[in-house]
């Protein structure tokens, strides 16, 4: 017969069993609310096209997924390649303060005797002298930094910080970690390059300045914001002057370089801001933000003086080549607000045009100012 004593203990036995279950129960739902969270993170990142769709997840959507405060994205650009990418494709950069761009890899010494490979996570509490050029903004308390590599090249780091020393610690496991690295590098990879690509179909091949249709494509948003703002716009037509003559007596290849090198020469003059592009032939087409009527005659100058200053060395010639470019110049202050965005760029492309013929016929090698409208 069971005693009074031994129910009391088997009642207060299955209490405790059931109060264990309800806690395995209850944590099993947490576990897979988390499961399920971070699975659709990695849609988000996975099903992102664009660069700003999967920067935006990165840097907003991660922090409060992973209930970090704050997460940084670093991406290696010595030769400037990315930003210039971003920059033509009008990703405004300071959109994403948290989207930093590295000269060079960071180098992690070794932790306690333990070699780890460089594309290893890296845990542990927050270090200045190693982690603050990933952290400009914010101080955490504990980090794990998480290089990203696809096919053996580091494009950069995720970086994650935490207010709390418990939460990213050496002994962790990285697996999951380890996962959400692979993930990100894969789709920052295939964002990096849909960009590039768009980049290309706005590029001319030949000088790698932007082409026409960019040019067209800025020109309009350029003279829109203009209207909004009320801001200067000006525009720069520049032509090589007698190039014909470089191609019949040097040969197209020799006319080719000579194109290449006004291209950097133009380049050299201008603003990260303002646009260069190659309109067709030698014809090269220049966009000066927020540049005023007098702005643009002191750049064309410039940009004329540049190109004739010093010769151009090329094949088949002892001596540098001399040439010269015609400019014309046409300049909105403030843009018309009573005509379409279109018919602006159109009139403006027009004035320029016929400055530049006005250049070639009173003699080349000159600036010739349309009037401000
Ligand atoms: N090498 C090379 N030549 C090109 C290219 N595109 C156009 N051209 C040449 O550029 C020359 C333009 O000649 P024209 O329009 O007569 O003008 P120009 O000789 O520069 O004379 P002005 O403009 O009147 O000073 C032609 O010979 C074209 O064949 C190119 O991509 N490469």
């Amino acid at each position: 017969m069971t005693s009074a004593v031994d129910t009391e203990t088997l009642i207060a036995d299955n209490q405790q069993l059931r109060a264990e279950l309800q806690d395995l129960l209850q944590q099993a739902h947490i576990n897979q609310s988390i499961i399920e969270r971070h699975q659709a993170f990695d849609l988000k990142l996975i099903g992102a096209s664009e660069f700003r769709e999967l920067i935006d997840a990165m840097l907003s959507t991660m922090p409060g997924v992973f209930n970090l405060e704050t997460v940084t994205l670093s991406l290696i650009d010595d030769d400037y390649a990315i930003q210039r990418i971003l920059r033509d494709l009008q990703i405004g950069l300071n959109e994403f303060p948290n989207l930093l761009f590295l000269k060079r890899p960071i180098h992690f010494p070794d932790e306690g005797g333990r070699a780890l490979a460089q594309e290893k996570p890296r845990l542990g509490e927050y270090a200045t002298a190693l982690h603050q050029p990933l952290f400009p903004g914010y101080q955490p308390v504990s980090v794990a930094v998480l290089p990203l590599v696809r096919q053996h090249r580091l494009l950069g780091y995720l970086a994650l910080g935490s207010a709390y020393r418990e939460r990213f610690t050496r002994t962790l496991a990285t697996d999951f970690i380890q996962r959400l690295a692979t993930v990100a590098a894969i789709c920052l990879e295939n964002v990096i390059n849909n960009e590039r690509l768009k980049h290309i179909g706005l590029t001319d091949p030949l000088t790698g300045v932007n082409n026409r249709r960019y040019i067209e494509q800025r020109m309009h948003e350029e003279v829109a914001r203009g209207q909004r703002e009320r801001s200067a716009l000006s525009c720069l037509f520049i032509d090589i002057d007698h190039f014909k003559r470089v191609n019949d007596q040097y040969g197209h290849q020799s006319g080719d370089d000579v194109l290449r090198e006004v291209a950097a020469r133009i380049k050299k003059e201008l603003r990260l801001s303002d646009a260069l592009g190659r309109f067709g032939g030698e014809e090269f087409v220049v966009l000066l933000t927020h540049a005023t009527r007098e702005d643009a005659a002191r750049i064309a100058e410039r940009i004329r003086a540049g190109i004739s200053s010093r010769g151009i060395m090329i094949e088949g010639s002892r001596d540098p080549l001399k040439i010269t470019a015609s400019i014309g110049t046409a300049s909105l202050m403030p843009p018309d607000r009573s005509r379409t965005a279109e018919e602006v760029k159109q009139a403006m492309l027009k004035a320029a045009d016929q400055a530049l013929y006005q250049a070639k016929e009173s003699g080349r090698n000159r600036v010739v100012l349309s009037a401000a409208y």
